[in-house]
């Protein structure tokens, strides 16, 4: 069944209602975008954010074996431990906005004994296989993965969860993330590759060589899912699956940076309609974010130079996804304050 793409019916009215609000018109800028956009997807001039929570899906990359990230492969699995302990970037950020994190293993490489509460397993595999020589993915593997994201937003959705951030870790997925981006969006590969967790210049055309390589054993693909399986990871196709599902639900959707967009760029082909969904929390550090935001016709909440990923900027972003909904819920018109309205 396709997305119902939000319905517009309403639109001239909620805007009236921002219109109405005690300050000059358009005086909140993006914010009014923002309540506008809430308001459409929950159709309703009064809309609730209820049980907040970001997901962190985590995978593992054949391809590092190639030398692709600055990190060993081993910091997936190490930082999987972190968001369990509660000492990740996103655990901090999350703390302090009242944010529920979800923390889902879909194909980390190694295997964690016991279970603790909000960490999901749904292993596809110990890692992708090494693109550059077969596809990371079988298709069997790629549904499985997807099915994962969409279980987890059902999970959520059962909670009452109606405002959901992507989130990933997965040490090379910035390589993934640059090639699906390539394909989908026909853009050069060389303006798709970034330093990710901070490659060297060298390090940097080591990279690209690479990728270069991968996109020719690639070429002959075009439909989104065949991408996706044979140049993705678990994590990409978990987010692109769960998004899906979130905009199905009518969820409010958190787009993070890079890796996040570029699960986007996937869901999207399959089905446009995902986008009426989301909020683009931040625009990364990483290259080639600009020009995927630009693509998707899209304006980021937050510039923060930041290029880390884990759903950091959804984690970030949501207090102005909070104060927009305030602002209508809460903010008096000129007619219920007394206030005179524009000559
Ligand atoms: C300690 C650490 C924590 C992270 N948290 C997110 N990432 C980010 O960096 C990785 C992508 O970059 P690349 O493609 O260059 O490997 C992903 O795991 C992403 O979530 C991290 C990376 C590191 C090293
Ligand atoms: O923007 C991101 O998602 C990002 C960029 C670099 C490294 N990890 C994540």
């Amino acid at each position: 069944m396709p997305i119902l793409p939000v319905n517009k019916q309403h639109q001239a009215y909620f805007q009236q209602v921002i219109d109405q609000k005690t300050k000059p018109l358009g005086a909140l800028g993006a914010l009014e975008t923002l309540a506008l956009q809430v308001a459409l997807i929950q159709q309703t001039e009064a809309p609730q954010l209820t049980n907040p929570h970001i997901v962190v899906f985590a995978a593992d990359h054949g391809l590092t074996a190639e030398g692709v990230s600055a990190y060993p492969a081993d910091v997936t699995y190490q930082m999987v431990q972190n968001f369990r302990a509660g000492g990740a970037a996103i655990n901090v950020f999350c703390r302090q906005n009242s944010l529920q994190l979800v923390v889902c293993d879909v194909g980390v490489r190694g295997v964690f004994d016991e279970n603790t509460p909000d960490f999901v397993k749904f292993k596809v595999a110990h890692g992708t296989q090494n693109m550059r020589q077969q596809p990371a993915m079988t298709a069997d593997e790629t549904d499985a993965a997807m099915d994962a994201g969409r279980l987890v937003v059902d999970g959520l959705h059962h909670r009452g969860c109606n405002v959901l951030g992507f989130g990933e870790m997965g040490i090379g997925n910035t390589s993934s993330a640059a090639l699906l981006m390539h394909r989908l969006l026909r853009l050069p590969l060389r303006e798709c590759v970034g330093r990710g967790t901070g490659l060297t210049d060298d390090q940097l055309a080591h990279k690209l060589t690479v990728l270069e390589a991968v996109a020719e054993r690639y070429r002959h693909l075009a439909q989104p899912m065949d991408l996706l399986a044979a140049m993705g990871g678990f994590e990409l196709a978990a987010i692109a699956g769960g998004m899906l599902r979130a905009a199905d639900y009518g969820m409010v959707i958190l787009v993070d940076g890079f890796i996040t967009t570029a699960a986007l760029l996937v869901a999207h082909a399959v089905d446009p309609a995902v986008l009426d969904y989301c909020v683009f929390t931040h625009q990364s550090d990483e290259a080639g974010h600009q020009l995927m935001l630009n693509h998707l016709n899209a304006s980021p909440l937050l510039k923060l130079n930041m290029r880390l990923g884990e759903g950091t900027g959804c984690a970030l972003a949501y207090p102005l996804v909070q104060a927009a909904v305030a602002m209508l819920n809460n903010m008096a018109s000129f007619a219920s304050a007394g206030v005179s309205e524009k000559r």
